[in-house]
């Protein structure tokens, strides 16, 4: 069983006792949220990353979520893209086709991946013009209070460096504003040139969930959550606060090990 424990300011925490069982608990999430959205909108918009997330949804291909989950309803995004060909070793499009989306019948128009025949500037334009028209239609819900997409679930993963989707520390992207879709040219994990959705989308999801295993990414976590003081209040991770909607991580012991306990309750 997972321990759960709610942080005062930086939402549920999830720890596991091991990856399959966090695979588990992920799935069982992720069908839920499917389920309450079909139910409440009549589709469900997820926004996904690259990384060891993929393969940790790998039981909602299994069953009873391969014959239970509404996968005709799904619309599926990327929260960050690598600009290369979708056929590229590093395309996180690549790794979802092959570890989630050959194995479930999402429709495959509703599968809104980056144009791969483009820079990364048109990249980023035409996937935000895209994901303009569908809010237009509310495929996508739209925020409360801005007109930004407002996404059933993003999933992200974090980096050792305490990087999600392709929002990098130090990265003037951060502080970006007014666009949904950003390009850089000069990622510090390669490959260098990458789509990102920006803070303002990712904040304004109905449901963030960051996925972090492994101990060397323990530091990172401490930083991430625990009250660590000014030097840290922009890491990426940490600027992930969903302004209205509900915050999981998902972590497993090695990433959890340097957490501080006193912040939680039950
Ligand atoms: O480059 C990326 O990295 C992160 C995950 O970082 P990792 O160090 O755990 O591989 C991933 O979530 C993101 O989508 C991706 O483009």
């Amino acid at each position: 069983m997972a321990h759960s424990r709610v942080h005062k300011d930086r939402g549920e925490l999830r720890i596991h006792e091991n990856l399959d069982e966090l695979g588990t608990d992920l799935a069982e999430y992720i069908a839920e949220l499917s389920e309450a959205s079909v139910k409440e909108r009549g589709v469900f918009a997820i926004a996904v990353s690259g990384g060891s997330l993929i393969g940790l949804m790998g039981k909602l291909c299994e069953t009873p979520y391969n014959k239970t989950v509404d996968w005709a309803k799904w619309y599926i995004f990327w929260a960050d893209e690598r600009v290369v060909g979708k056929a590229h070793a590093d395309s996180n499009y690549k790794l979802v086709k092959d570890g989630f989306l050959s194995k479930v019948p999402v429709v495959p128009s509703h599968v809104n991946s980056i144009n791969d025949s483009v820079s990364a500037e048109e990249a980023a334009d035409i996937y935000e013009f895209h994901i303009r028209q569908l809010v237009k239609t509310r495929t996508i819900n739209v925020s409360d209070n801005s007109d930004c997409p407002k996404f059933d679930l993003i999933l992200l993963e974090m980096g050792p460096d305490g990087h999600v989707a392709s929002l990098f520390p130090n990265h003037p992207m951060l502080d970006e504003k007014a666009e949904w879709v950003a390009f850089i040219t000069d990622s510090p994990k390669p490959p260098p040139e990458r789509i990102t959705f920006t803070l303002p989308v990712i904040n304004s999801a109905s449901n963030v969930a960051v996925v972090v295993t492994g101990e060397s990414k323990a530091e990172a976590v401490h930083l991430a959550i625990d009250d660590v003081g000014p030097d840290y209040l922009s890491l990426p991770a940490r600027l992930v606060q969903p302004t209205k909607g509900k915050l999981v991580w998902f972590l497993d012991k090695p990433a959890a090990s340097k957490l501080d306990g006193s912040q939680f309750s039950e």
